[in-house]
């Protein structure tokens, strides 16, 4: 794979995930230059300040759901985890979870409840990380480790089937390669069929992405004010000088997030209610504002996150 500059492939803005249907993929991921040509074209409508795309994200309804407290939130993820992992486990025999770091892995704590332990179908589960900072994989600001100890540890999916970053790049802190290696495996798992892609797209399609947002308005890696957001072509991409430490990270770039079929973001406690007051009020300065889905974005919220939205969203 040909070594990226910082910067280079990324567009005027990033890109929107269009339509609500299910796509059973399968076909191989395409090269660098369809996904140039395809990107090209999208350049155009892509900036937030065509009317066009404001008229494009204003019909994108982000829905929310907003419970009175993260016990309630952490119980409807599970089962909204639950019911989608049983469809896609019936439907193809896979299914792809993308997790973040941050609170959420601690509100995944129902998945281990018995009634869940017991009825689904973890062997088929494939794990993979939306952002990952460049630490030793043993280190205490990991994303992996932090979803091993709190979550994975627990449940049966075989070992397999987790998606770490590159260990010696970890411990090398070797972001750069990182990336290019976790987006090659992303590729093998495309031509393996277990990742789906997003029709001729080539992106990956992952089934359920499972995110957070910090309060400045970054989601993955992806930070206000910093290229990333803006990469189109690569599917994985690095920052070395993260305003949020650890500062060496990689993530997934937004139209790889905005391909799959189900993000749920899950935001709760009164620092994060002014970024998600910006988001639910069309502020796209804030990454988190242009998380769409393909068939279904959500914004979980505790009543304190939600407590800033304006009357009428
Ligand atoms: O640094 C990160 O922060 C975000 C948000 O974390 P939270 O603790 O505010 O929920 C997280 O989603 C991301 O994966 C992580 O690397």
């Amino acid at each position: 794979m040909a070594a990226r500059r910082p910067g280079t492939s990324a567009s005027s803005s990033p890109t929107m995930s269009p339509s609500h249907r299910m796509n059973s993929g399968g076909a191989g991921i395409s090269g660098k230059s369809t996904l140039r040509k395809q990107n090209a074209v999208e350049q155009e409508s892509a900036n937030p300040n065509n009317i066009l795309v404001r008229t494009i994200m204003a019909k994108t309804k982000r829905k929310k759901i907003v419970f009175p407290t993260k016990k309630e939130l952490s119980e409807a993820m599970a089962e909204y985890t639950a019911n989608l992992s049983a469809k896609f486990c019936k439907a193809r025999g896979y299914f792809t979870v993308v997790l973040s770091g941050g609170d959420l892995i601690s509100w995944l704590s129902e998945l281990l409840e018995p009634m869940y332990q017991e009825s689904i179908e973890w062997s088929k589960w494939h794990i993979f990380w939306v952002d990952e900072r460049v630490v030793p994989l043993d280190h205490k600001d990991s994303n992996y480790k932090l979803a091993f100890d709190g979550f994975l540890s627990k449940v049966p999916i075989p070992i397999a089937n987790i998606y770490a970053i590159d260990k010696d790049c970890a411990a090398l802190g070797d972001a750069k390669g990182a990336a290019l290696l976790y987006e090659e495996c992303l590729k093998r798992l495309v031509n393996r069929d277990i990742i789906r892609t997003y029709k001729s797209s080539g992106f990956p399609q992952f089934d359920l992405q499972l995110l957070g947002m910090g309060p400045d308005g970054h989601m993955a890696s992806l930070f206000p004010g910093h290229y990333q957001i803006k990469e189109k072509a690569d599917l994985v991409t690095y920052i070395t000088d993260s305003p949020k430490p650890p500062p060496k990270r990689i993530t997934f770039t937004l139209p790889v997030i905005n391909c799959a079929s189900y993000n749920l973001m899950a935001v709760c406690d009164e620092a994060q209610a002014d970024a998600v007051a910006k988001v639910f009020n069309d502020n796209f300065d804030l990454p988190a504002a242009w998380l769409t889905a393909d068939v279904e974005a959500v914004w979980f919220l505790d009543q304190a996150a939600a407590s800033k939205i304006p009357k009428g969203h």
